[in-house]
């Protein structure tokens, strides 16, 4: 497992194309925007005009609703579509694909074998992972390069993805997965969390406005604290438990409800879905 974490991109040489400009195109490149990618290195495209419209209002990049366009001038593709759209879209660019472009998939649950079934055997595919958080570069990604990739696809997949957050190789395909229990959807545990904390402040009497303040920059220093601490969580969360004290009867409370097998159930069943998916994906 190879891992690395965010760099500059304003010397980037390629131009990249977002198929769908929805939540987690959107969250790419507007984080690569951040790391410095010039916006006209940029073309996405949408369904409707209107988000179309949106796009190129709220980015200052290119965008366009013609997928052929955007292919034939690309040099990187990102395919950012739903999963259940995929097909269709994937091979209908085929052949308007450069030639030796790169095609970068996010969507959730389609293989390789599928995407290469759709876009031919020799296309280079990176099928990737990411996460919201890449909007701010605070993302996290696992990546999976087909046998078709050269080194210099790898690097470009790399290049991107970990200029939004940390990126990570994995060394099989399956674990895509895992992933997206773990990081892909994550966000979404972490907001229902915080949902669940503000609410439980307000009932408490705290108005929404600090109890909302007080949890976000709760989960907020608790992370920068995991992170950049040589304890693991467990030793963390002791040191706030203090015996007797008020912690622990929180703690009690999660524990005694089996808040890790909630967890453990949710995130089987989220990894299921991305198998399901795959399964989908595989009679088209
Ligand atoms: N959201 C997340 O946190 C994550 C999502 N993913 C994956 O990212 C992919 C996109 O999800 P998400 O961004 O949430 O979805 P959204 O619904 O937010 O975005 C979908 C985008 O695709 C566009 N679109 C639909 N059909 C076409 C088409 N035929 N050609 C071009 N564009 C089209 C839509 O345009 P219009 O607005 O006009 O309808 C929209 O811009 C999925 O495959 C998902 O599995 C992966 C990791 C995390
Ligand atoms: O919910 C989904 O299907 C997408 C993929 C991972 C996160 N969001």
């Amino acid at each position: 497992m190879t891992h690395s974490t965010v760099n500059d991109l304003s010397n980037f040489p390629k131009t990249i194309a977002f198929i769908g400009a929805g939540n987690m195109a959107s969250a790419i490149f507007g984080g690569l925007l951040s790391n410095g990618l010039a916006p006209e290195q940029i073309i996405a495209t949408t369904k409707s005009h209107e988000s179309c419209e949106r796009t190129r209002e709220n980015f200052g990049i290119r965008a366009t609703t013609s997928n052929h366009n955007a292919c034939e001038a690309a040099d990187i593709v990102v395919l950012c579509v739903k999963p259940q759209t995929l097909p269709e879209v994937a091979k209908d660019i085929a052949p308007h694909l450069s030639p030796d472009a790169l095609v970068i998939s996010v969507a959730a649950g389609i293989d390789i074998d599928s995407m290469t079934r759709w876009m031919g055997e020799s296309t280079p595919i990176v099928r990737c992972m990411p996460n919201t958080p890449s909007q701010i570069q605070q993302g996290a990604c696992g990546l999976f390069a087909n046998d078709q990739c050269s080194q210099q696809h790898k690097d470009d997949a790399e290049s991107i993805l970990s200029s939004v957050g940390i990126a990570v190789w994995l060394d099989n395909e399956d674990d895509i997965h895992a992933v997206t229990a773990v990081s892909a959807s994550g966000p979404a545990y972490i907001f229902l969390v915080l949902e669940a904390m503000i609410e439980a402040g307000v009932k408490q009497g705290l108005s929404q406005e600090l109890s909302k303040s007080l949890a976000i920059q709760t989960v907020l220093g608790a992370s920068a604290l995991a992170i950049s601490s040589e304890y693991d969580p467990a030793e963390l969360r002791k040191r706030v438990t203090s015996p007797g004290g008020t912690t622990e009867q929180a703690i009690n409370v999660f524990e005694s409800k089996n808040l890790r097998a909630i967890f453990s159930d949710a995130m089987d069943a989220c990894a299921n879905r991305s198998k399901e998916l795959a399964k989908a994906a595989s009679d088209h």
